[in-house]
Parts: structure tokens; C-alpha cells; sequence
């Protein structure tokens, strides 16, 4: 079994193989909650103090932290985003999400996170705040291909060449980043429609943010169209408009969203908290229940990989 896993998840060089070494998951079920509380305490403030050490090692392993030369490419183009330490502060006055991700991170293996979802399904906010607490590094796939294409917003690429010249555009990108670990990255809402890009995504853990139509329109009426032409229309008000186009869309890839391997739905997660609205929801809030989505997944990886004559 262990050839088999390590068949199909090739480190690249600098990946330290004793962290990877495969624990089992009951481990992280008990020993880990035992030791957690405490060290929790430090690891929060390590995270919430500015460390320029943490910031070096983190531009090193980006210049590094990639198994071809495309992506190293793509790395030193200087595509990490910065974060938004707003949203970290905001998240640490919540439940913390850098604890799930300290319990979730040495059963990951280094292996990537793919988000997926609508548009304005929080891939990026919600996948910034991952990234943080993982210490993984973060790319968005949109700002990928507009980099790829001289700095051509996404609305030009559709505008001058049309959608499937962009989602050539997407393949592309995703095609690099699935050999690259330790990052996670905002799909544009649309990537789930080709099998071609599963594949590329099912080399990480792909995981689908499930937010109500309604919910999704609200946010979209409040920011505009502008970057996202498929809901760009002249006539309507914003709200009725995008509800409107996304149901559509909802209607034609709405199935493929299932392929992920972990769903984050917004709406149960507002009803274990007892919220009356998914827009009570933060992100912390969300990348927790990501973080505990994708705990399950592992678990359930695990229980498929292990054959009954090894048990
Ligand atoms: N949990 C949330 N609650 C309220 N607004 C959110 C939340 N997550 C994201 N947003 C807002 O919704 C809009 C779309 O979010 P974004 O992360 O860009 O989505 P995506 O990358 O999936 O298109 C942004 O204006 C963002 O600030
Ligand atoms: O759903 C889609 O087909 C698209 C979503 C957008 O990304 P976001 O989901 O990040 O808005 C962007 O890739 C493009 O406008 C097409």
C-alpha cells in the first residue's frame, strides 16, 4: 500500500519526508486534542505576531517549492498574494481556525487544496485565510491566466477571444499548479466543467463551497460584474440580474460540482451554529468547517486505501 500512495504522491525534493511520514488518522482523533489546547496558545500568537523569519521562509519555499520548471516560473512571477491581515485578525477573534488546520495539516502530505464553487462562492476569501493558517501558499486562478495573458483582465480575455480560449487558459494554469504542493488555490466557478481539469485537481483535495443562490447574488449586487463578464448585463437591478444568470448557470454545471471531494454547504453550517442566515457566517467560520470537511475525506481516503487483508 505504502508503494502505491507513494506512487501516486511524488514529493518534490524539498519536502521534508519525515513530516510526510503517514500517521494514522486515529492519532489525530485522540492524541492530538489531548496536547491541543496548549499548544495552541503559543502557535495563535506565533501567528498573529509579524515574524519576518516565517515571512523568508515562506518566499524561499515559493521560489522552490515546485517540481518543473513551469511552475517555478509561475512562482517567481510573484503570484502569492499578500494577505489581508484583517481577516486574520477577524478570524482569530472567532474560534481560531489555525487550530483545525494545525490538527488537519500532517495528514495532508503536502498535498494541495482546490477550491471550487459559483462565483462569489467565497473561493478566494475563504482560500486566502487557508492558506494563512496552513502556511500553504495561495494562488488564484483567475489572476494566473491574467498574468499569463500580459495583465489582460479576465473580461478582456472573454471580450476579445471568447470563453473557450479562456478556459484553454484555465487548463493551462491548473495543469501547473497540480505539480506544485503546499498550495491552495481559488478556481474560477467555471473550471469544474472540464474533465481534464479533475484530473488536474484531483492531484490536491478539491473542495466545493456550496453557498445558496440568493446569498450569492446579494454578494455579487453589492461588489458589480465588472470582473466577472458571464453575469455582466446592462438591464435589471443587480440583485434580480445575477440571481438570475446564476441560476442558469447553476443549471448547467450545478451536477459538477459533486466531483469535489469535500462540500463546505453554508447552509448547514449557519444551522449547527444556530444562525438564522448564511451571510452570519465569516470566513474563519467557513475555512474551519473546510478544514473539518476535509478531515472527514481523509478519513474515509483512508478506509477505501487499506485493503481488508491489511487490517
Ligand atoms: N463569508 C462571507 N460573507 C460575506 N461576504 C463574503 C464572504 N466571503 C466572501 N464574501 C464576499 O463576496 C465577494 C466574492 O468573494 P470571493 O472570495 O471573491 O469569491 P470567489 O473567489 O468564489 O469568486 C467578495 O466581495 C467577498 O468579500
Ligand atoms: O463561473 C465562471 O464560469 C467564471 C468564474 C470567474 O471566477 P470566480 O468564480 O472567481 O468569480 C472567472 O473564472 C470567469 O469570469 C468565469
Amino acid at each position: 500500500m505504502e508503494a502505491a500512495i507513494a506512487q501516486r504522491v511524488q514529493y518534490p525534493s524539498w519536502v521534508d519526508c519525515r513530516k510526510l511520514e503517514r500517521k494514522p488518522l486515529n492519532s489525530l482523533r485522540y492524541a492530538q486534542r489531548a496536547k491541543e489546547e496548549k499548544r495552541f496558545r503559543g502557535l495563535a500568537l506565533a501567528h498573529l505576531l509579524p515574524d519576518k523569519r516565517n515571512e523568508r521562509a515562506r518566499s524561499v519555499s515559493s521560489e522552490v517549492s515546485c517540481s518543473d520548471k513551469n511552475s517555478s516560473a509561475l512562482l517567481q512571477a510573484g503570484s502569492v498574494h499578500s494577505f489581508d491581515e484583517d481577516l486574520i485578525l477577524k478570524a482569530s477573534n472567532n474560534e481560531y481556525p489555525f487550530r483545525k488546520a494545525e490538527e488537519v495539516k500532517p495528514y495532508l502530505h503536502g498535498r494541495s487544496m482546490y477550491l471550487v464553487g459559483m462565483m462569489g462562492s467565497g473561493k478566494t476569501t475563504v482560500g486566502k485565510l487557508m492558506s494563512k493558517v496552513l502556511g500553504y501558499s495561495f494562488f488564484d486562478c483567475d489572476t494566473l491566466i491574467e498574468q499569463a495573458m500580459n495583465g489582460t483582465s479576465v473580461a478582456e480575455i472573454f471580450e476579445h477571444h471568447g470563453e473557450s480560449f479562456f478556459r484553454g487558459k484555465e487548463t493551462d494554469a491548473l495543469k501547473k499548479l497540480s505539480s506544485m504542493y503546499q498550495v491552495v488555490v481559488s478556481t474560477g466557478g467555471g473550471a469544474v466543467i472540464r474533465p481534464i481539469n479533475w484530473k488536474y485537481m484531483h492531484k490536491g483535495i478539491s473542495i466545493w463551497l456550496d453557498v445558496p443562490l440568493e446569498a450569492l447574488a446579494h454578494r455579487i449586487a453589492a461588489v458589480g460584474t465588472d470582473s466577472r463578464p458571464l453575469l455582466h448585463d446592462e438591464s435589471g437591478d443587480a440583485y434580480t440580474v445575477a440571481f438570475k444568470r446564476l441560476s442558469t448557470i447553476w443549471d448547467e454545471r450545478g451536477e459538477a460540482y459533486t466531483n469535489a471531494n469535500a462540500r463546505v454547504s453554508l447552509e448547514n453550517i449557519a444551522v449547527k451554529r444556530g444562525y438564522k442566515d448564511v451571510s452570519d457566517l465569516t470566513p474563519a467560520e467557513i475555512a474551519i468547517e473546510a478544514f473539518e470537511q476535509v478531515q472527514s475525506y481523509l478519513e474515509k481516503e483512508e478506509t477505501m486505501e487499506i485493503p481488508d487483508g491489511d487490517l
